[in-house]
């Protein structure tokens, strides 16, 4: 028996897909596992820990080798760079981040419109590259208040059914990318357990391209 592999699972609307993949995969986590208030879950047969961290510390748990695996969406990877390794795509909790505001707002002459977001670092960047001044103001959520109160002109959020966007009278913008949720490891534990964590890659692989059919 080797050596046990502790896994980041982000609490919240990534949770239960990413259980369920790790079930098709074959790995047995017991029904208490979706219940429970536990933050650390441990599933001895497996020989497998998981800790249930918020989407947004996914990254720091494994970047701190405190977690050798992780589950986390690309919004987070692309918010602060890490040192982690991104070694499979689980197609999983799709949505994606766009610009969106009050119709009829886009071509408005602000100079350095203010940009509401929970993605600080995603927003600047964007802007940067599209050659754009903007001000960004971070919020923690319930981003679509922003434009609907003149706190913000513009906002980056992340849409999914767009339901959000329609129930406040805002259009979307622009689209930025694509987001889905991806395996991460940390790169010391990626060395010092390759075979376990190559087994938990290969076997979540084959259930990833087989749900795409
Ligand atoms: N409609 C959506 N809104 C927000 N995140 C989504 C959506 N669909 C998929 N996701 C993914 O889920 C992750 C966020 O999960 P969740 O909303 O549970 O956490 P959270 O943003 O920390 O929420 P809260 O702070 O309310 O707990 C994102 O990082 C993203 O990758
Ligand atoms: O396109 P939709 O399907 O409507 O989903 C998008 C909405 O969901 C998320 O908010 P969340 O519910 O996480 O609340 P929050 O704004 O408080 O983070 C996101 O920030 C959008 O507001």
């Amino acid at each position: 028996m080797g050596n046990m592999l502790t896994i980041a699972m982000p609490k919240g609307r990534i949770f239960d897909e990413a259980a369920n993949l790790l079930r098709k995969a074959g790995y047995k986590l017991p029904p208490e596992f979706d219940e429970s208030r536990k933050l650390i879950l441990e599933v001895p047969a497996e020989n497998m820990r998981f800790i249930l961290a918020k989407p947004m510390d996914v990254t720091t748990y494994v970047e701190h080798g405190v977690a050798d695996i992780g589950i986390a969406g690309k919004d987070v990877m692309l918010e602060e760079e890490r040192d982690v390794y991104e070694v499979l795509d689980l197609k999983i909790s799709d949505c994606y981040l766009a610009v969106a505001g009050l119709p009829n707002m886009s071509g408005s002459d602000v100079v350095a419109p203010k940009v509401a977001t929970k993605y600080p670092g995603v927003a600047s960047s964007y802007f940067r590259e599209q050659g754009e001044q903007v001000e960004i103001i971070k919020l923690n959520g319930s981003i679509e208040l922003a434009p609907l109160i003149g706190l913000a002109d513009r906002i980056v959020d992340i849409v999914s059914t767009g339901r959000t966007l329609k129930e406040n009278g805002l259009v979307e913008l622009e689209r930025i990318c694509s987001i889905t949720s991806r395996l991460i490891v940390n790169p010391v534990s990626y060395r010092m357990k390759d075979a376990q964590i190559d087994e938990l890659v290969s076997r979540l692989s084959e259930v990833v391209e087989g749900e795409a059919k």
